[in-house]
């Protein structure tokens, strides 16, 4: 049987001279075929996972917009932003094997979908699969499944969203939810929570206002292990925001 060194001296010698291969023995291009199989199976994950992510929104899971959210480009300048990314940087870090799930709750502008699009971010590079959802894209998407045109059943539809590593519903609250949007956040949640998968909620309510619209059945289970709650309650950033930040 043929040695990755007897390869090696085959291929030394149809190699021109001028030509500086990225192994220098058998051993080596054996390490080095070894990684490039280890990259490429890492990239068909990824391509899976974004066509998973493409088959359930029709997108990918973080929105452009928030693309190149990160921790590191969160600018603090209170005690409360300071309070809110050391904990959303926390609960990125300590994700693996958590259920505990996150509610960011206070006024527009002031950095939910950033943060949360942060640990998205930082979750995806981690190879978790992660969809940030507003709650009227969510209720498309539901009713597209009621049209004849559609491939994708409700129940298939639920259990997609149910098996993705973090789901985060965002603008809850927007809209007075009508009770099918109550009922389908109520069983995505008590889906996710049954199978220790945690949920990320953004909205303008305040808590006592998101328990008097889910109900207090759905924000228990937001309550589930160490949960992180945090309230925004600082100025808009919006009118800084110049588009060419990140
Ligand atoms: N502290 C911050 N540092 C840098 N950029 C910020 C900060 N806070 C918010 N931004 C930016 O401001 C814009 C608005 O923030 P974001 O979308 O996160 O607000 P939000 O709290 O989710 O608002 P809404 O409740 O209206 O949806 C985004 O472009 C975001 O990246």
């Amino acid at each position: 049987m043929k040695t990755p060194n007897d390869l090696f001296s085959r291929l030394k010698k149809f190699m021109p001279a001028d030509v500086q291969p990225k192994f220098k023995n058998g051993e080596e291009l054996l390490a080095w075929n070894q990684e490039q199989g280890r990259l490429r199976s890492e990239a068909i994950v990824r391509e899976n996972r974004a066509m998973k992510m493409q088959r359930i929104m029709g997108r990918s899971g973080i929105r452009e917009l928030h693309m190149n959210c990160s921790f590191d480009n969160y600018r603090v300048e209170n005690d409360g932003q300071r309070k809110a990314l050391a904990l959303a940087r926390e609960y990125a870090a300590g994700f693996d094997n958590s259920i505990a799930s996150f509610v960011f709750s206070g006024r527009p502008g002031t950095g939910k979908n950033h943060l949360a699009a942060a640990i998205g971010n930082d979750l995806i590079l981690r190879g978790k699969s992660v969809l940030i959802v507003t709650v009227a894209d969510l209720m498309s998407s539901m009713k597209g499944t009621f049209s004849g045109g559609s491939d994708i059943t409700e129940e298939r539809l639920l259990q997609d969203l149910s098996h993705v590593d973090l789901l985060v519903i965002d603008e809850i609250g927007m809209q007075s939810e009508s009770r099918y949007e109550k009922v389908i956040i109520n069983q995505i949640v008590d889906r996710r929570s049954s199978s220790k998968r945690p949920t990320g909620m953004l909205s303008n309510l305040d808590p006592a206002g998101m328990n008097g619209l889910l109900g207090e059945r759905v924000m228990d289970r937001m309550r589930l292990g160490t949960s992180l709650w945090v309230r925004f309650d600082w100025e808009s950033y919006r009118s800084r925001v110049r588009g060419d930040e990140y």
